[in-house]
């Protein structure tokens, strides 16, 4: 282990058991068969960086969390942070460690912002006197100062996301786990709660594990990606690298005419390119294995009537759509 190694998984595995069928009628949900929400899942998370946990309904992204802070155990290989057994030592790593669940519920909505963050430390079991002095620092991090006194169900959500935020940050952590934190939040919001979460990861060297549905944010936190399917990893490794593997450039060609545009498209579907016409433009996808000046050699005289050609890098989620396909057929 390298001394700046904060979160450290091991073959992390988690099996959920069958309801005993005696309790079955007291469940309102209950197992019959077994599931596997991890299956030998690694990684490693440094101080300062950022690791984004990307997978469909179900892939493990929260049994992941939650045996990090201790709410549930694993049932196979070993999860660490800072060194201590997220399961037998879940006391202290709860000293070390900030968890921002997903939504409000943990929230007492009558009672004000720093009643919130009173009751949560006090359960933490952190000292009154620190806690005196913490609050009103964690509030200030997150620019909730002026609604220190405020109660809960009168702030947006986007204070209520930063509020479970400061909460996170009360003890001081050296780690921190958000599971999908933008999730009820307006756009706008949003991206000023990634940037508060990375200020404080530059500012504090904190390891970050980061859940969200939400593509583009993955993208604009710049971080190392863990996409995972079914409880199984399928890539691990940073966006520029997925990219660099993965990506196939959209090709686009725009012609004076619609009609101009549809002989080029028909020219390149006849050749096995994927071509779309849109007005006068065509996007030919699956180009990028080639050179564009390969692509325009292969239309000869019609590549004369081309006015401009752009290359769109493949969105995220194509990309990332491509990596679960290879993942599915493997
Ligand atoms: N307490 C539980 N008892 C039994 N099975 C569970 C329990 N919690 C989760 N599972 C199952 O484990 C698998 C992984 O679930 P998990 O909630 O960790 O996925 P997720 O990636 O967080 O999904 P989502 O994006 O929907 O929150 C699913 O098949 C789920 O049904």
């Amino acid at each position: 282990m390298d001394g700046d190694d904060v979160i450290v998984l091991s073959g992390l595995t988690k099996l959920y058991e069958p309801t005993p069928r005696w309790m079955r009628i007291f469940a309102r949900s209950h197992l019959t068969e077994p599931v596997k929400a991890l299956d030998g899942v690694d990684l490693t998370v440094r101080a300062g960086e950022i690791c984004a946990i990307v997978g469909p309904n179900g892939a493990g992204k929260t049994t992941m969390f939650r045996i990090l802070v201790g709410l549930t155990t694993s049932t196979g290989g070993t999860a660490t942070i800072m060194g201590l057994d997220a399961g037998r030592d879940s006391e202290q790593v709860r000293q070390v460690v900030g968890w921002m669940p997903s939504e409000d519920r943990s929230l007492l909505m009558r009672a004000t912002s720093k009643e919130n963050l009173q009751l949560h430390g006090r359960l933490q079991g952190m000292p009154r006197r620190e806690l005196a002095e913490r609050i009103p620092y964690v509030l200030e991090t997150v620019n909730l100062t002026a609604q220190t006194e405020s109660v809960v169900a009168g702030l947006s959500a986007g204070m209520r996301a930063r509020l479970r935020l400061a909460r996170a940050l009360l003890p001081g952590p050296r780690a921190l786990i958000l599971d999908e934190p933008t999730g009820a939040v307006d756009p706008i919001a949003a991206h000023g709660l990634l940037t508060l979460i990375m200020d404080l990861v530059k500012q504090e060297r904190l390891a970050v594990l980061i859940s969200s549905h939400r593509l583009e944010e993955i993208e604009a936190l710049q971080s190392h990606a863990l996409l995972m399917d079914r409880g199984r990893v399928n890539y691990s490794g940073d966006l520029d690298s997925l990219r660099r593997e993965w990506d196939r450039p959209v090709v686009e060609f725009v012609l004076d005419t619609p009609a101009a545009a549809h002989a080029v498209a028909d020219n390149l579907a006849a050749q096995g390119l994927e071509a779309h016409v849109d007005d006068t433009s065509v996007r030919c996808g699956h180009a990028g294995d080639e050179p564009v000046g390969a692509v325009l050699a292969r239309l000869g005289p019609l590549a004369a009537s081309i006015r401009h050609v752009r290359e769109h890098p493949m969105p995220l989620r194509d990309l990332i759509a491509r990596v679960y396909e290879r993942g599915t057929h493997a």
